[in-house]
């Protein structure tokens, strides 16, 4: 039996419907969420992540703002229009679209941005929030990919979850998230031994490890909910995942095409963020 295709597509469209009237809310206060995105450089794939993005937030009413800035931009230059951000008040959301150019650090950049306008969580501010249990602010891929499997009403809580990839913007978070949901977490990596036989012991099998179609149905549990947060370009120069879409689908229970899976989530994660850093400042403003 053919799995269950989660449509991240369409969860996002339900999302946008919430947002629409959490929007509303804010308006009605005089309060418009926003937004600045700083794109460095002219990366095709970052481009088309920061069009994705910007029409979705203008298409809600979102306030965004985009700072383009060139491939040769300094460090200092960087910080400087960040700290810009941080004391603009109807900024409630500051992010650096990732890759950023070799001159640039990215951990001083993302530990420059005011962690309550953190909106990618990726300082160390947000990512001790996350990992000791308390709120803040978390990166939009996890939180998407949250967002998708309660949207199908995945069970989490005992469930065995296998994250392979340990990176800051979706291993590791991913991996806290779950944990949060209580589930049974193991996070597994380029180094893992006996990969498959790991991957196969999981109930929800999440793979972000940026190789085109290496997950194939040796790795995948029958009944497995399988998300795919790779976005790679094969030989024809076709998107593909981490997964491969047609082999695994005949042994999953669900799985997450690509695209239209975790990408179009990966956005909801973000705004829904924007909107709630901007619902924190209509509270701000109540005292
Ligand atoms: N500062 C950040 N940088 C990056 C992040 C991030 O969360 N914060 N994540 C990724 C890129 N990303 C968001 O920025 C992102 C990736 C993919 C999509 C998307 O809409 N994908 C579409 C396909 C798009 C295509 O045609 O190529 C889909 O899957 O349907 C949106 C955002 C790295 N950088």
């Amino acid at each position: 039996m053919s799995a269950i295709i989660m449509s991240g597509t369409q969860v996002a469209q339900q999302a946008d419907a919430e947002f629409q009237q959490r929007i509303q809310h804010l308006k009605q206060r005089q309060i418009t969420p926003g937004l600045a995105v700083v794109l460095i450089g002219d990366d095709p794939a970052s481009a088309i992540y920061v069009r994705n993005k910007q029409r979705r937030a203008q298409k809600l009413g979102i306030n965004y703002q985009l700072h383009h800035l060139a491939a040769s931009v300094t460090q200092a230059e960087l910080l400087t229009l960040i700290q810009q951000l941080n004391q603009d008040p109807d900024v409630d959301g500051v992010m650096v679209q990732m890759p950023v150019p070799p001159q640039i650090d990215a951990t001083t950049v993302m530990n420059t941005i005011d962690p309550d306008k953190d909106v990618d969580g990726f300082s160390v501010v947000n990512v001790g929030r996350l990992w000791s249990g308390e709120s803040g602010n978390f990166p939009g891929t996890p939180r998407g990919i949250m967002r998708l499997l309660a949207a199908y009403q995945i069970h989490l809580a005992g469930q065995q979850a296998v994250v392979i990839g340990r990176s800051n913007i979706v291993g590791k978070p991913m991996a806290s998230l779950l944990l949060r949901a209580n589930a049974t977490v193991t996070v597994a990596h380029s180094k893992t031994r006996n990969l498959a036989a790991i991957a196969r012991q999981a109930d929800i099998l999440i793979v972000a490890i940026g190789q085109p179609e290496m997950i194939t149905a040796q790795y995948v549990k029958p009944g497995a909910t399988v998300i795919d947060v790779g976005m790679n370009h094969n030989a024809q120069g076709k998107l593909v995942g981490d997964v491969q879409f047609a082999d695994v689908q005949e042994i999953a229970g669900f799985i997450t095409p690509v695209p239209g899976g975790v990408g179009p989530m990966t956005i909801t994660g973000l705004l829904d963020q924007v909107i709630t850093l901007a619902e924190q400042r209509a509270q701000r403003d109540d005292h």
